[in-house]
């Protein structure tokens, strides 16, 4: 006999569920109606039932009336496809060189095949997530970004350094109930160049934030956060002051560059948490919001009044 009421509630162990929804309360009600960035990135982007588990948490938000914007990356999703056409992967301080022929790859990539999964997944149960580059609508525009190794500026080709966003579009997508999601994409700012330029997705992902006046950004990973003494310790710096953030960053290495330049980015213009978080944990997202302290590393502004909270 199929178990009904309080008996049926046990067996599907449902009031730690119900516990964990109402602990939730408090932080949904403060986020409510709040713009929320979500860079998903593409190292923890490799698997499956994560991906599934990425979009369920992003259409909770929605339901339970946030703005969530997904910007996303594709890094190892672009290697493995320049691999394919046998053409070289070749990184410059955590940027991609990207030649002509690179820039066609990453723009199929980014935005013909990872952000096509991920709206599909989000609109499996209705109509709510819409695709974009930062080509639409001019969203993002960018210069050609160089990088500096030992004091020389080194060309790495059409990578861009964003010049502008204008978030309009994205207003307009979040007003009509929409879940906007980015590929990290920019137009030239110069008019006479038909080209775009490769931006960093977590780079993007904290200028849109912080364009928009987000409330926050989340950067998901494939690590717990930001190492103390990586790559020797796994200890997790769990918060940091935009202060305390600007003198680490000279001693930062690898991918974390852009992630915490990125925070640093969002929360100096008027973002209220920047978070890193472990992208490899299923539903992360929603951990990040159902406990107490928050889980990652998160960087707030200097003024922030909580101290050790999460946001
Ligand atoms: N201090 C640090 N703490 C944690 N990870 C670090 C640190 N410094 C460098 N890293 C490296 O940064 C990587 C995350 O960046 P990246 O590979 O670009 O990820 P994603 O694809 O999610 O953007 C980690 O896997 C780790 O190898
Ligand atoms: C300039 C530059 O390096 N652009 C990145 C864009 C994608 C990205 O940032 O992806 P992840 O977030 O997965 O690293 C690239 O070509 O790999």
């Amino acid at each position: 006999m199929t178990p009904t009421g309080l008996a049926a509630a046990r067996k599907h162990d449902a009031l730690p569920k119900a516990d964990a929804l109402a602990e939730a309360l408090p932080w949904l009600a403060r986020h409510r109606g709040r713009t929320v960035v979500i860079k998903f990135g593409g190292n923890a982007m490799v698997d499956d039932h994560l991906k599934a588990a990425f979009a369920e948490d992003i259409l909770f938000l929605h339901h339970a009336g946030l703005r969530p914007v997904v910007v996303h990356g594709g890094g190892p999703q672009i290697n493995k496809q320049l691999d394919r056409l046998g053409l070289d992967t070749h990184f410059t301080a955590g940027l991609r060189v990207t030649t002509d022929e690179t820039m066609d790859v990453v723009r199929m990539v980014l935005a013909g095949q990872v952000q096509r999964e991920l709206v599909g997944l989000l609109n499996r149960h209705g109509p709510h997530a819409v695709g974009m580059t930062g080509e639409d609508a001019r969203l993002m525009t960018a210069g050609r970004a160089y990088a500096e190794i030992d004091g020389e500026r080194v060309d790495i080709g059409r990578v861009g350094e964003i010049a502008g966003i204008d978030p309009g579009v994205v207003r307009a997508l979040l007003d009509d109930g929409r879940i906007p999601v980015v590929s990290s994409i920019a137009r030239s700012t110069d008019d006479g160049d038909s080209g775009v330029f490769n931006v960093n997705a977590d780079t993007a992902a904290a200028a849109l934030a912080a364009a928009l006046d987000a409330e926050a950004l989340m950067i998901l990973t494939d690590v717990e956060g930001l190492y103390r003494d990586w790559p020797h310790s796994d200890d997790v710096i769990s918060r940091l002051t935009a202060t305390e953030l600007d003198k680490l960053l000279p001693e930062l290495a690898s991918g974390m560059i852009p992630k915490m330049r990125g925070c640093l980015h969002a929360v100096t213009h008027g973002v209220r948490s920047a978070r890193v978080i472990d992208g490899r944990v299923r539903h992360s997202v929603l951990l990040e919001i159902f406990t107490a302290e928050g889980i990652g590393t998160v960087v707030v502004p200097d003024d922030d009044p909580a101290e050790g909270t999460a946001p």
